[in-house]
Formats: structure tokens, sequence, C-alpha cells
């Protein structure tokens, strides 16, 4: 924006007062009134603008960050206006008859006031395309409806429940996650316009519509802390002896209807190496169930409350920060003093939320009180989404899992919380009848064998069953089946390329090929193939010793291992179809289902097996080029790595060598930490960019174009980072080019971060003097990740130097990507 300041206003027609502490208009903004068309107010402590309709020509007007409580009426008066910004504003009314009066506002920015209501009037704004009253308290939209031009609608974190169908016609882009939904459900407004407008469709044009309650409960917790005790005895209403040996491996789903709400009650095993599945199918809205087995609780042991309940707490406030928490405390009979510990699991509970309260609230105060700030507006605006969520944890509830009193007491309880309208507001949907009728007929088509018992379909077969038996429109048949997958009912990965023709109608049986390579006795598993099993895949006794070997060592699966551990798995649920197993683990043209999924969440990394021989190859010439035998069999150099696994760093190290000061370094905090299992995709995520790449257990090594580069999670003092590190490189080109891998690297990062919404990023270079613990904190760094970076060079000879407040002077370009790159959006600050 070309910036007056203030100066030289004559025959200026912008002007920029943005960031003055201004308490009214500045006299100045008066001078020549009439020609000034834009005026940039933000940042200043405005409650009124008494005076605006002054400047009659205004067509733009920036009031973003400002002290008003009041809509300005004479705003109504500039009647050549087509941009407003009045966000962040404490604005809680807008009086009829202004916007009639605006014909020319085509974009509004209204977001983060406190709003109830939009004026009614407010179709008659006929050039109005864009609106964003995200962060606002409107509780219905329908004085949206008519607006003729409208294109873009925000409306996020409201309190809207039901949205007029006419709304939708024409609009070409509508968010509006983080509102109690019911009408369209929340889980359908996810899907966008398509599936909205389809909801409305069937809404209209199917049998009369019903209210459903459906709720998913996920039972979180250690292991051995009565999870499936709980799940299964809500399930039958009595006490259910679960027996220790049958422990849960991965997930089970169970169904449960209860006073009328539907619970879909998922069981996570709680042994360490599930965890790493849990971010597939932890999902937002849900109600958890922390288990927490209080015999084995001890008050006086740090490490027990961390074990028991805060690693559970920081996950699900990382990954679901909106949800409801219901910590039960199991094993009452086997213990003795239930109310100290039941007190003192309260009182940690409640210190646990007060500080991570408080420490937003530091951090918010810190960027508040920099010299400006403004410049950390992103930072600003993280802070104010976490502060945002609340997570909800209830008392902690004492059950007995062996008396049928206590399960009554629970499932009571239960219903309870979960019908309280202020834990779940949106858990009544209104859904069109077609859905219910979808739903019974695909149980139907199970019950009567119309369909194979695994469940799996290919989208196609599924569509023609329906298109024929009820001339639905696919597109509508899609709607609702997206709708099930969200809610758990049924899986489809419409969004991987390879699945996207996969419909699994049992949840259930994903789970199972899970299970069948992620599970905590997974070398016991090797160790149980029989020679039956060995032979059918024409392999030796001797290949297990070496999977054995490399999973021990490597963490490393063979895809020949996965084949018949699967295999395993559907046999002993009697689904040995093989073109089932075929088409889960793959042949030696594409990779199966299974394969296709733990790549798609980042649990495992395809790797290859290096053998300088092939065993089978018919014919082996140490000149001429290897050749498979038979490329179509499967391929038993290729592998799957799960660097969860990996025990040590060994490789990385000597692939690495030393670490020098003359690095190119950069190190990404994050607040409040880093969630468990974000390192490992992360390196699943990175390795595939590079030719080359070395993992270990908290490092990873790549090698691309004569430049090292080394991520490593580090731990100072409680504060938790990824250190990314480059060799030194002395020529400009050089170093644009290794800031080109770290740009990659934070770029798969910060997609990961999305995944975790209760997550802040804060990036860093450290002083690169010995021994200086000086830091250049980077300012809008995403801009720079959102930028092409593939720009020339630049070409000024001037070298450009940045200082760190002890003083150490260095090139920019070795602390910053600046110079480098067309856009520069990272300015440099020493802190
Ligand atoms: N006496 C007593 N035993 C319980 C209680 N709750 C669970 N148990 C027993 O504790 C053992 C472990 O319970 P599970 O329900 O299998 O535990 P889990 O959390 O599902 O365990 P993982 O599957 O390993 O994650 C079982 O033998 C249960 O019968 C309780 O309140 N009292």
């Amino acid at each position: 924006m070309p910036s007056t300041n203030g100066h030289n206003l004559q025959g200026k027609k912008d002007r920029d007062f943005a960031g003055r502490k201004l308490k009214s208009l500045p006299k100045s903004i008066f001078d020549n009134c009439e020609i000034i068309t834009k005026v940039d107010l933000q940042r200043n402590r405005l409650k009124q603008v008494s005076g605006i309709s002054q400047l009659v020509n205004l067509t733009e007007l920036i009031l973003s960050r400002n002290e008003l409580a009041d809509f300005p009426e004479e705003i109504g008066k500039l009647h050549h206006l087509k941009t407003l910004y009045i966000n962040q504003n404490i604005i809680k009314c807008i009086s009829e008859k202004v916007f009639p009066s605006l014909q020319k506002l085509e974009f509004l920015k209204l977001s983060t006031n406190r709003l109830m209501e939009l004026p009614s009037d407010i179709n008659q704004c006929r050039s109005l395309i864009y609106l964003n009253a995200s962060n606002n308290y409107l509780k219905d939209l329908q004085a949206l409806v008519g607006v003729p031009k409208l294109r873009d609608l925000y409306v996020e974190n409201n309190r809207l429940t039901d949205l007029p169908g006419e709304l939708f016609a024409n609009l070409t882009m509508f968010k509006a996650t983080g509102n109690p939904l019911r009408k369209p459900p929340g889980d359908i407004c996810i899907g966008g316009l398509k599936d909205i407008r389809s909801y409305f469709t069937m809404l209209r044009d199917s049998s009369s519509p019903v209210t459903v309650k459906t709720i998913k409960t996920m039972f979180l917790g250690s292991s051995m802390a009565g999870k499936s005790t709980l799940c299964r005895s809500f399930q039958s209403s009595r006490p259910v002896e679960v027996d220790v040996a049958d422990r849960t491996v991965g997930i089970e789903i169970i169904e449960v209807e209860k006073g009328g709400v539907r619970f879909l009650c998922w069981d996570f095993a709680g042994q360490e190496e599930y965890y790493i599945t849990h971010h597939v199918f932890i999902t937002p809205q849900a109600f958890v169930i922390l288990a927490i087995d209080l015999s084995s609780y001890d008050p006086s042991d740090p490490q027990s409350f961390e074990e028991h309940v805060s690693f559970w707490i920081s996950n699900i406030q990382l990954r679901v920060p909106d949800s409801v928490v219901l910590p039960v405390g199991t094993h009452v009979d086997q213990c003795l003093d239930i109310d100290r510990k039941k007190k003192h699991i309260n009182s940690k509970l409640q210190s646990m939320l007060t500080d991570r309260t408080e420490t937003l609230q530091q951090l918010k105060k810190k960027l508040q009180e920099s010299d400006d700030p403004s410049l950390y507006s992103d930072q600003m605006n993280d802070l104010s989404r976490l502060t945002h969520y609340k997570l909800k944890v209830l008392d902690l509830l004492l059950v007995d899992c062996t008396k049928p009193g206590y399960i009554q007491m629970f499932q009571d309880h239960t219903l309870k919380e979960v019908t309280n309208k202020d834990n779940f507001p949106s858990i009544e949907r209104t859904l069109p009848g077609i859905y219910q009728e979808v739903e019974k007929e695909i149980q139907d088509l199970l019950i009567e064998d119309d369909i194979p018992q695994h469940g799996r379909v290919t989208l196609s077969d599924l569509l023609d069953i329906y298109i024929s038996q009820k001339e639905l429109d696919p597109e509508n048949i899609k709607c609702i089946l997206r709708y099930f997958h969200r809610i758990g009912v049924i899986v489809w990965y419409e969004e991987i390329e390879s699945l996207k023709n996969d419909v699994f109608l049992k949840p259930s049986i994903l789970i199972t090929l899970f299970k069948a390579i992620i599970r905590h006795d997974l070398e016991k598993q090797i160790k149980d193939i029989t020679m039956r099993q060995l032979k059918s895949m024409k392999v030796l006794n001797k290949h297990r010793e070496t999977w054995l070997s490399d999973y021990k060592e490597k963490a490393t699966l063979h895809n020949v291992a996965i084949s018949i551990l699967v295999q395993k798995e559907l046999e002993t649920l009697h689904l040995d179809d093989a073109d089932l197993v075929q088409e889960i683990v793959g042949n030696g043209n594409k990779p199966g289902s299974l394969l296709c999924l733990l790549q798609h969440f980042e649990v495992c990394l395809p790797t290859k097996i290096t053998s300088p021989l092939n065993p089978t190859a018919p014919e082996f010439h140490p000149n001429k080029t290897w050749v498979a035998s038979n490329p179509n069999v499967y391929d038993p150099d290729s592998a799957c790595m799960f660097p969860s696994y990996l025990q040590n760093n060994d490789r990385v190290f000597q692939m690495w060598g030393e670490d020098k000061m003359s690095d190119l370094t950069v190190h990404i905090y994050f607040i409040p930490e880093i969630p468990y299992g974000f390192f490992h995709r992360l390196v699943i995520k990175t390795c595939p960019l590079y030719t080359t790449h070395w993992v270990g257990k908290d490092q990873c090594c790549f090698s691309s174009c004569k430049t090292l580069t080394l991520i490593q999670v580090k731990n100072v003092e409680g504060d938790q980072y990824i250190n990314i590190r480059c060799k030194e490189q002395t020529d400009k080109n050089e170093i644009k080019k290794s800031w080109q891998m770290v740009r990659d690297i934070m770029l798969k990062m910060d997609q990961l971060a999305q995944e975790w919404p209760g997550l802040i990023q804060y990036v860093h270079s450290p002083c690169k003097e010995y021994g200086c613990s000086a830091y250049f904190q980077w300012r809008d760094w995403t801009d720079w990740l959102k930028s092409p970076g593939s720009g020339k060079s630049d070409s000024s000879t001037k070298e450009e130097k940045v200082t760190c407040r002890n003083g150490h002077t260095r090139r920019i370009e070795l602390i910053y990507p600046k110079g480098l790159f067309n856009s520069d959006s990272t300015e440099n600050q020493a802190a």
C-alpha cells in the first residue's frame, strides 16, 4: 500500500494512519478529504469515527483492530465504499438502514466481533460478493438469504444451528466449522458446498426428515486400565469380565443404543505400539472416556499422573482440543485410599488446564508488549485460536467394573453428560429420511450376503445397486456415503487416489488390516508363521530370520512378511478370500489398500531391502543390469520401515558427522509440545523428497545435490523443537539450494501441524557465534512457505548483514532466506 505517513498529503488519494494509537480521527484526515479514496486506520484505539462521512469518495476503509463497540452509522453515508474491514473490534450490533445505502460494497470483513445477529436489510446490499463474519455469536443466517451477488461466505466459530437452504444456490465458498450445526450437521458441511446442496435437495425430495442423536465415544487410557471392560459392560448393561489374555489389539468398534442416543464406541488399545495409528482414528467432536486404573495410581509419584492421565489429556488437547473428557477411575474395589487419589487427580487436572490458559495468556501478553505487535499478527491469531478452544474435563467418576450397580451408574452418567447441551450442543442432527434408508439397506446387503462378508465393495458396484433400486442421483449417494464415513459407520477414503473406488462397509475390516502389522507382539507373530504359510508364498524358513533381524535392527518389515501376516489375520476371521488378500497387500503391479493406507497416514515408509544378488534371478551377470525374474510376483526386495520402532541414531550420526556452528540452522519450536508421533510422520512425509535418506530414532539425514540436511528432535530444558541443519555452504547459489531444502521440510512440517489444532510453532535461527544464546525470530515465516521461492537471486552486490543482540554480525542469508528469493517476508529481528 503506498503510504503517505501523514506527510505531503496534497494530491494523495490514500491515507495510512495504521498503528498510531489514535483515539479519534486525526484532523489531517480531513484535508482535501473529497479526493481521498482509501484510508487505513487499523491497529489504533478508536472507539468512534465521527466525521468519517466527510470522506465522501472513499472506496476502501480499514478499521480492523480498534475498539469500536458500535458499528458507526456514518459509514452508511459512504456511498462509494467497495471494501470495508471492520474486523477485530467489539461490535455487538449493526443497526438497520446502513447496508441498503452501501450499494457498491463488495467486500465486508466483520470477523472477530461480538455480533449476535446481522441486520435484516443486509440483503439489500446488492454488490456484496465477500462476507466474513467468523468469530461472532451469530445464531442464524436468514438475513443473508437474497443477497444477490454473495459468493464467498465465512461464518466459522459462531452459534449457528440451522442454515437456510436458499443461501447456497450461488455461493462458491462457504466455511462454517466451529458451529453447533444440526441442519445440515457439521459432518456434512465439512464436505463443502456440493454436499450441502445435495443435503438440501434430499431434504426437500426424500421422505420426511429424521432427527437423530449420534456420538462417537472413544475409550482411551493406558494399557490394562479397563477400557475394554468399561466399553463392553456399557454395551451389555452389566459387568463383563475381560480376560487379561484378551487384550485389545488395535481398536474395536461397538455400536450401542441407549436412551435415544446412538453411541459408536471406539475402544483403543493402550499399548504404546498402537499410538502411531491414533491420529487416524481420533477425530473431533467425540466424547472421550479416559480410563485410569486407580489401583496402580500413586499420588506420591509424579510419573504416575504423567502416565495415567496427563499424557492422554495432552494428546487430546493437541489433536481434538474441543472435546469433552470423562475421566473414569477403575479398579476401585482393589484400592484403599480412593478419595485421596480422586482428589489428587482432579486437582492436578485442574491445575494442568489452568497452567495452559496462563501460558497462552503470557505468550499473548509478550507479543502485545513487543515494539510492534502488528508484526506478529500470525502468532497472535494462532494464540487467539487456541484460547478459543476449551477442552472440557469432567469430574473423575469412580467405577468398580465388577459391580452391576456401578455399571448402571456409569451408563446413566454417560448418557447425562452426552445429552447435556453445554457439552454437546450439536449431538442432535436433522437428516433427510433417505440417509436412514440407505444405512438400513447397507446392513441388509451384509445380512443377505449380497455383498461379501468382509464388507469391501467397489464404489461403482454400490452405486449400481442403489441407482437400479432407487433411481437416486449418484452424487447424492456419495454425499450420504461421505457422511457415513465421517461419523465412522463405513470407511471410504475418497481422497486417496488408489482407494477412491473401495468402500469398506464394515470399518472393523480396516482395523483388522491395521492390526495385522501394527501390534505389540509382532516379533512373536513372525515367529509363529507356519512352514505351510511360508511355502505358500514361495519363501524359505531362513527368510524369516532376515525378517526378524531387519525388524529388530532396522524397524523394517518385508512385504512378503506383511502379506503372510495379513493372510493369517484374515484366516482367523474366516475371510481368507485370495482376491481380498491380493487387493489388500498388493501384487507386483500395484500396492494393496493396506500399504496405501499406512503410507497415506504416514505410519510407514516404503523402502528397498538392498541385496547385491537376488536369489530368484535366473541368471546374474555382474556387469549387466539385473532384471527381476518375474516382475509380476511380489517384490521380495521391497519393505516398509516403521520409523517409530527404530532403536538408535547410529546410522544418522555416521552419515551426518559433526555439527558445526557454521551450519545453516533453523529451530522450529512447538508450544505446548511436539505431539506424539509427529517427528516420525514428518520423516515419512519428507524422505520421499530426497534421493537418499538415513533414518534413526529421533534424527534423520537427507542428501540431495551435494547438500546434506539433518532434522532432529530436541528438548532443551522443557522447550521442544525440531532442529533443521544444512552443512555449511559459501556460494550464494548453494546457500539458496539449502534454504530450498529447509523450506520443503518446513512446508511438510506446517502441513502436518495443521492436524493438531492445539499447536503453535515459532521459528528461530540461533546466533552462529560459539557460546552465544541470542537468536533471530522469524516473522511471517508462513508467507515464505507459501511463496513459490523460485525467484531469481538478488543481484545486488551489496552484502546485507544482521547483528544479534550480543553484537555478533553475520551475512543475512546465513540467518534468513533473505535476498535469495523474489518475495521476502522473513524480516530479521534480533531478540
Ligand atoms: N477388579 C477389577 N478388575 C477390573 C476392573 N476393570 C477392569 N478390570 C480387569 O482389568 C483387566 C484389564 O482390563 P481391560 O478392560 O482389558 O483393560 P484395557 O484398558 O482394555 O487394556 P488394553 O487392551 O491392554 O489396552 C481385565 O482383566 C479386567 O477384567 C475393575 O474395576 N475391578
